[in-house]
């Protein structure tokens, strides 16, 4: 007679676990590599006209203005723009002359959150992973609100981003959970990214056509 080890299928033992949630490997695999395609076509899409680009970043500076109020008292986490993402510093630079924190996001180490730092007009710069320009000496600080640039964004309001998981690996331990917007040039919306556990949806995304989406 066979021991009783417990007849049916052997367990599946292919997974990985990614910051603590298992995952399993073919998928992850699958995705990653759909990730990557999407990608690099929504990269390319966002190649365009300078005039275009600018009348698309007026409205979403526009739409920003609706939403987001600049004050006193709110620290906003924004970025600095690579690889043609909307250049919002002068939204930036009129949020710090309200008063308002503005941070910029700091990769630290490979595979770590992102620090937010501080940042003011002029303040000295230096550049990061990618060349990315971060303040030198700006205070670490958690922001309020999050505008996160996106490479695409799903129906459900998850985020594909530039591939290094930064910002879920930061926004999944940012404590009290601020309010994460995600703003991007109209055309970056597919149906799905298909999410995995690590990701972080976004709650609000802002488009250059004037969408502005909640979940
Ligand atoms: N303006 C801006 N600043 C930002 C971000 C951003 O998306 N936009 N980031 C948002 O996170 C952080 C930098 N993000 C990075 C994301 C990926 C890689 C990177 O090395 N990528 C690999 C490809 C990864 C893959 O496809 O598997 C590479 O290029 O070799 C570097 C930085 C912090 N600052
Ligand atoms: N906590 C984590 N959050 C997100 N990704 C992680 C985490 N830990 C490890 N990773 C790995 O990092 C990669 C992130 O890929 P993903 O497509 O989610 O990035 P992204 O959201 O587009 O990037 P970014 O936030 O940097 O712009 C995945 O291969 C994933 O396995």
């Amino acid at each position: 007679m066979e021991d009783d080890t417990g007849g049916g299928a052997s367990p599946c033992f292919a997974h990985l676990l990614v910051d603590g949630h298992p995952v399993d490997a073919e998928t992850a695999r699958d995705v990653a590599r759909f990730r990557r395609a999407e990608r690099a076509r929504l990269l390319a899409a966002r190649t365009m006209p300078s005039q275009e680009r600018e009348r698309s970043t007026a409205a979403l500076i526009e739409g920003l203005d609706r939403i987001v109020a600049r004050k006193p008292g709110v620290t906003i986490a924004v970025y600095w723009p690579i690889r043609g993402e909307p250049d919002l510093r002068p939204w930036m630079a009129g949020a710090h002359a309200t008063g308002a924190g503005v941070l910029l996001p700091v990769v630290v180490d490979k595979a770590m959150p992102l620090e937010f730092r501080a940042w003011s007009p002029g303040c000295p710069m230096t550049r990061g992973i990618w060349n990315i320009p971060v303040p030198v000496n700006g205070e670490a600080r958690v922001p309020d609100i999050v505008i996160a640039p996106l490479v695409g964004i799903d129906r459900d309001l998850y985020r594909l981003g530039n591939g290094g998981g930064y910002y879920d690996r930061t926004l999944a331990r940012l404590q009290p959970r601020p309010r994460i917007i995600g703003v991007g040039f109209a055309g970056c919306d597919l149906p799905s990214i298909y999410p995995m556990p690590w990701d972080v949806p976004m709650d609000e995304a802002l488009l250059s056509h004037g969408t502005h989406s909640k979940r």
